[in-house]
């Protein structure tokens, strides 16, 4: 295999979790460190071991337990410091020591109070130790990208002269700019020499270029990028490891040079992290937001509909996210109308599309998304106009919960003409008043989904439930609201079943073969 590729260095842990309001526990980062591992990261920073007892714990339990990626810990120049990620890191198969400290002028003048004699000190004396202690040894220089350039090539040469195998630039304040940041670390690199070292960069978001310096980075000869999922991380965050990882592979061409990364992983992971930390993706985030492959203008969703090429620059499947949307709302033209309406079984003539088209742009204006359920109604209420008039009201239901969970249940309905009910077992009471139901109107639907919640936080709530039910290939979804759970999912199923009896009266189909009884 190729030496030459660009090791993936994620700081989720570590830098991620500086993002103010993130705070993971141990068993937390451990569910993310294995996630990181099946991503294919090559170093996983797992924490600062001497920032607290308890993050020196999380590091150790990931050194032990997480086998694939090189397990990092932070520590300053201080010689305790170094001890205490060494005792964390040394239980992993490949430990990394990764030191730290400024040298910029104004971090050394203002909040180290060193010169710059006592900086190179604390680095020959901090690499020469960790180096004692595990073969892999990174060394950053803090603020690298407004340090005295010279001094910052006087101070990685010191470092790699000590015994570090990393050599890494920060960004830490994100006031680089791509175009002067390659050049000025093709210039560190070139004072300093690449003979073994891995050269590395690490930047931040301050001005939203995190992901561009890295990149040009990457162009002047960095082979690793150290990088968070999400861009979580200090203040605006740090560079994006999907963001980069997908840059990569998607212009191969441009930077000639590979990541190990598997990529159908990035978007669980993605999840994962959002999830644990609370940091929701936002919709519009590139690569694993929720809009990342979908597309609303109907200019966009025609090209789409011809080849997907030509609005989409990676396939979703190739970063493990759903398959691309297209999703109708007021900007969304025939072709796409056309084509769900096609899905939706439905076949129109010319007329009743440019009719129902109107009433569905008239729609848009009024209701910003228009669901598959919507368009459903409009075409069989408006467009097709044979709409049944039979539809089931609920009239009473009996509910008792026996052991175990067993539930019966007795339900009465009614269809306009004529009152029925019916009484059944189930595993609990929704499912025997679903089943109850079924006996009455004499057709067993597949619940194809089922939820419920609550629509306000008191005890009291309004509970909402909603189901999708498929019956001949007919999928119908039902809406049922209560502040009693069971009434509500009630209420759902029979208005799912409603639903289904108009389309499928809609479409010329038969629910009903033998009798319909009640
Ligand atoms: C750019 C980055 O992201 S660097 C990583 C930043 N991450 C963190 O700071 C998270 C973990 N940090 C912590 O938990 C704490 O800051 C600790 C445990 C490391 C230190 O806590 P404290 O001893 O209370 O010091 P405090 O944080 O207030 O100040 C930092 C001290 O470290 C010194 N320092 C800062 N960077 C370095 C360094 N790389 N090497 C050596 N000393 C350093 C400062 O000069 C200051 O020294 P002083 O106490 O003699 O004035
Ligand atoms: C410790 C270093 C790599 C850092 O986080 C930064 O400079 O932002």
């Amino acid at each position: 295999m190729s030496d030459d590729y660009v090791r993936v260095f994620d700081t989720t842990l570590r830098d991620g979790e500086q993002s103010p309001g993130i705070n993971l526990n141990a068993q937390e980062k451990l569910q993310i460190a294995y996630q990181l591992a099946a991503l294919g990261v090559d170093v996983i920073e797992a924490g600062f071991p001497a920032a607290s007892p308890g993050d020196a714990e999380a590091v150790r339990l990931i050194a032990q337990s997480v086998k694939g990626p090189a397990i990092a810990g932070l520590s300053r120049t201080r010689q305790e410091d170094i001890k205490t990620a060494f005792e964390s890191v040394k239980h992993s198969d490949r430990p990394r020591i990764h030191v730290f400290i400024a040298t910029s002028d104004i971090h050394m003048q203002y909040k180290l109070k060193m010169t710059k004699d006592q900086v190179l000190g604390e680095i020959r004396s901090a690499v020469t130790y960790a180096r004692s202690l595990v073969p892999d040894v990174e060394f950053s220089a803090e603020d690298g990208s407004r340090s005295d350039p010279k001094f910052l090539a006087q101070a990685f040469r010191l470092a790699a002269d000590c015994g570090a195998t990393t050599l890494n630039l920060p960004d830490t304040v994100g006031y680089a700019i791509p175009e002067e940041f390659s050049g000025f670390f093709a210039n560190v690199m070139k004072e300093v020499g690449t003979n073994g070292l891995v050269w590395s960069v690490h930047c931040h978001d301050d001005l939203g270029l995190a992901v561009a310096n890295t990149l040009a980075a990457v162009k002047a000869g960095a082979r690793q990028v150290e990088c968070t999922i999400n861009g979580i991380g200090e203040r605006a965050g740090n560079a994006s490891l999907e963001e980069i990882v997908m840059a990569l592979k998607t212009r191969r061409e441009h930077f000639g040079v590979d990541t190990h990364i598997n990529t159908i992983h990035l978007y669980p992971t993605s999840r994962l992290v959002a999830r644990l930390t609370g940091f929701v993706v936002p919709p519009n985030k590139a690569i694993v937001g929720d809009n990342a492959f979908s597309h609303e203008a109907g200019i966009h969703q025609h090209g789409v509909l011809c080849d997907k090429r030509t609005y989409e620059i990676m396939r979703p499947q190739d970063v493990g996210a759903p398959e691309s949307k297209l999703v109708l709302g007021k900007h969304s033209g025939r072709h796409a109308f056309g084509e769900r309406i096609k899905s939706l079984g439905y076949h129109l003539t010319e007329e009743e599309l440019a009719k129902a088209f109107v009433l569905f742009k008239d729609l848009c204006d009024k209701k910003g998304i228009v669901s598959d359920g919507d368009i459903e109604a409009l075409i069989v209420d408006e467009i097709l106009g044979n709409a049944t008039k039979k539809s089931f009201e609920l009239r009473d239901f009996m509910i008792s919960i026996g052991a175990g969970g067993r539930g019966s249940a007795t339900v009465v309905l009614t269809d306009g003409e004529k009152t029925n009910s019916d009484a059944a077992t189930g595993n609990g009471p929704v499912d025997a008043a679903y089943k109850a139901i079924q006996r009455i109107i004499g057709i067993e639907p597949e619940l194809v989904s089922y939820k419920i919640s609550a629509v306000s936080e008191r005890s009291d709530a309004v509970g909402e439930a909603v189901v999708v039910i498929k019956f001949k290939e007919i999928l119908a979804q039902g809406r049922g609201a209560s502040t009693d759970v069971i009434e509500a999912s009630i209420k759902a199923y029979i208005n799912a079943i409603n639903r289904l009896v108009q389309i499928a009266e809609a479409r010329g189909i038969n629910l009903f073969p033998q009798c319909v009884p009640a």
